[in-house]
């Protein structure tokens, strides 16, 4: 792993930065969740942000997603500053958010709806993104009709759909239960290969964070500021089934417990 200290973050880094938080601070009233906040997220990988609760990673997110504008600071995506959300960017949401009157297929579809793509395209598109994240069989199915776990995998393909270069992913799997956890980070794992996207994903779990990233943001709080930025290296390509028990992965969930335990109340 290489572990790097923020102020020293440019020199060990991928060049290639798809987002670049600089200097960011958000006041709610007198809530100071974020202040004087940089950090960059490589192209093509998945970074965490992990951090106790209150911390600001929502708050950040909402940011880069532009539906939440920063008090201060800058938010470039690549190289464009970021003023209002953008078909470069898709959040993918906690609560799903999907229409509970279509189908998954039209779900899916309906970013591309907006955009007036024509129907057999977007329903091309719609079943390539159904078929990989799982959901092939389930396309005529209303979004009542599946377990939560399945409709956050609805709310993915939406958001691969539209093709933004930017997937902002909210605790996707906070509201699904341990197995189904599982398989969700191993396709995670394998989207992030295939679609050579950039994922910024927020969650609270360490194991999770470690097994699925990249490249890994450490928050605390009080205001919020980034404490460390972690890198695994060693253990991405053994496989999925060998990562939790790679000695650099134990290693890194330890170092990390050890950084946010003094936070939890
Ligand atoms: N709309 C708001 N108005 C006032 N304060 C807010 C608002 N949204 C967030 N906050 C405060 O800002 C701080 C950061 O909140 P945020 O939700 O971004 O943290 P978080 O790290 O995502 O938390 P969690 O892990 O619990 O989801 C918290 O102190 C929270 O109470």
């Amino acid at each position: 792993m290489s572990q790097i200290k923020p102020d020293a973050r440019q020199g060990a880094a991928p060049a290639d930065i798809a987002v670049s938080v600089r200097n960011v601070s958000k006041v709610y009233g007198d809530v100071q969740a974020l202040k004087d906040l940089s950090l960059d997220f490589p192209r093509g990988e998945l970074t965490s942000l992990l951090g106790p609760s209150g911390c600001g990673k929502t708050t950040l997110l909402k940011i880069i997603a532009g539906l939440l504008p920063a008090t201060s600071g800058q938010i470039e995506v690549n190289g464009k500053p970021v003023t209002e959300p953008g078909p470069d960017r898709s959040f993918v949401f906690q609560d799903f958010a999907l229409l509970p009157w279509a189908s998954v297929i039209r779900n899916v579809a309906f970013g591309l709806e907006l955009r007036g793509v024509a129907k057999s395209e977007r329903e091309a598109i719609a079943e390539k993104y159904i078929r990989e994240v799982g959901l092939a069989g389930f396309e005529q199915k209303f979004p009542h009709q599946l377990s939560g776990g399945m409709r956050q995998r609805v709310g993915l393909a939406r958001a691969l759909s539209v093709n933004a270069q930017v997937l902002l992913l909210d605790e996707p799997f906070s509201a699904v239960d341990e197995q189904t956890r599982r398989k969700f980070q191993e396709d995670l794992l394998q989207l992030v290969q295939n679609e050579k996207k950039t994922f910024i994903f927020v969650t609270h779990s360490i194991e999770e964070a470690v097994y699925v990233s990249d490249q890994i943001a450490i928050l605390l709080p009080r205001p919020s500021r980034v404490s460390e930025i972690i890198r695994p290296s060693s253990f991405r390509n053994k496989g999925v089934d060998n990562i939790r028990r790679d000695p650099e992965y134990l290693d890194i969930v330890d170092s990390i417990w050890a950084s946010l335990r003094a936070y939890v109340e």
